[in-house]
């Protein structure tokens, strides 16, 4: 066994324990709770077929022990899926143990996974330290990233969850160990095969069951996802967040919006437009940059091309209440021009229509409430 590891091993504080992170839905008003927030297994799959359809797959190969492999975009929530899967199993009262393969430097990666025993090189700990297998042993080892696992590093872990059995660095005998394997990778691990990058042997080992999660911009859950997370980000019940917590405009330009970062960027978003937000609604001037700047592209390409229009603006956004007063009749009303206008993808006939107006009026109403037709907009200037 190769003993040739001689850096110091990764800090504790590396190990992350599902016992260390709330599994639940957190209590209202705890900010650091809501932070690190893991859902139960049900609660992932929202209103999507596609997602219900993969947990419940999920639950069955879980409960026969069979390796999982999760693929998916970043930030489909692998990690997510991977620690609810624990959280559900048999093993869920012991350690879910991941380990990013991407992050591990090459030099550490043995002492990190497999440990080594007292006096195994200069500058070991004392007592020698159990690797991330032996610490999930009876749990989860979440192998995330598998994908840039080095290769030999790869070979080393065929032999464990073949063996069932690892041998810390220095050691004389061999450690069994009992783990439920899930590793995940937005990589196309038949494409490393095939690069020679990824042993085929152990892509047989650990893809025992494969879950694929759908990309945002795929799921048709996608504005229960909004509300729930907008309530997450307020501490409120899901249904105490409603629709009177996003303007009908800032919704539509969010389910339109391609989310290429997936739900870290969606949650990274409305995390945003809840701390930049007045009286407790997000309007459209809420939304960050790349939302707007999305906006300006679809607007210009809409521009001419009515064709296009209801398949990009959602029907339910159309219909939904206008934004919520201000007090100051200047800005509800420009606000409400606007509403109506994002809406309607500037439509001016539909949205003079659902603002009581003729086109000329809203036309006069756009000069002098200062609202720059979108087509002369480099990037719409929504501030009300
Ligand atoms: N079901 C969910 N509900 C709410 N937020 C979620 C959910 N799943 C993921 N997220 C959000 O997305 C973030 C990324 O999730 P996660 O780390 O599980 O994705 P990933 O697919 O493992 O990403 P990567 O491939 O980049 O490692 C989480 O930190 C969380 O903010």
């Amino acid at each position: 066994m190769p003993t040739q590891t001689v850096a110091l091993p990764l800090a504790k504080n590396h190990v992350r324990t599902a016992n260390a992170t709330r599994i639940s839905r957190t209590s209202r008003g705890s900010r650091a709770a809501r932070q690190s927030h893991y859902r139960e297994l049900d609660q992932l799959a929202g209103g999507d077929a596609v997602m219900q359809d993969l947990i419940e797959r999920g639950k069955r190969l879980i409960d026969r022990g069979i390796p999982i492999l999760i693929l998916g975009e970043t930030g489909t929530g692998k990690e997510f899926l991977s620690r609810a899967l624990h959280a559900y199993s048999e093993r869920r009262q012991a350690n879910w143990i991941a380990v990013n393969c991407a992050s591990i430097p090459e030099s550490l990666a043995e002492s990190e996974l497999f440990g080594y025993c007292k006096g195994a090189f200069s500058g070991a700990l004392p007592g020698g330290m159990k690797g991330k297998v032996q610490q999930a042993d009876g749990g989860t080892l979440f192998l995330d990233e598998i994908g840039d696992m080095p290769f030999s590093l790869q070979t080393r872990l065929l032999r464990v969850l073949s063996e069932r059995e690892v041998i810390p660095l220095g050691a004389a005998h061999p450690v069994s160990v009992d783990v439920q394997l899930i590793c995940a990778t937005h990589q196309d691990l038949k494409t490393l095969i095939g690069e020679g990058r990824f042993r085929e042997d152990l892509y047989y080992r650990i893809a025992g069951g494969v879950l694929r999660l759908p990309s945002l911009r795929d799921r048709a859950d996608r504005r229960a996802l909004i509300m729930q997370m907008i309530a997450d980000e307020l501490a409120l019940d899901a249904e105490e967040a409603g629709d009177e917590t996003i303007a009908p405009a800032a919704l539509g330009a969010m389910l339109a919006y391609r989310w290429p970062g997936n739900l870290r960027q969606m949650h990274a978003v409305i995390r945003y437009c809840c701390a930049v937000m007045n009286d407790g609604r997000i309007e459209m001037h809420d939304l960050p940059e790349e939302l707007m700047q999305f906006q300006a592209v679809e607007f210009d390409q809409l521009v001419g091309h009515a064709s296009n229009v209801r398949r990009i603006v959602p029907q339910a956004v159309a219909s939904e209440s206008p934004s919520r007063l201000s007090g100051n009749p200047l800005r509800d009303e420009r606000a409400r021009v606007i509403d109506a206008l994002v809406g309607s993808r500037w439509n001016i006939s539909a949205a003079s229509r659902q603002l009581g107006m003729c086109r000329a009026s809203l036309y006069r109403k756009l000069r002098q409430l200062d609202i720059p037709h979108v087509r002369d907009q480099a990037m719409p200037a929504y501030a009300a």
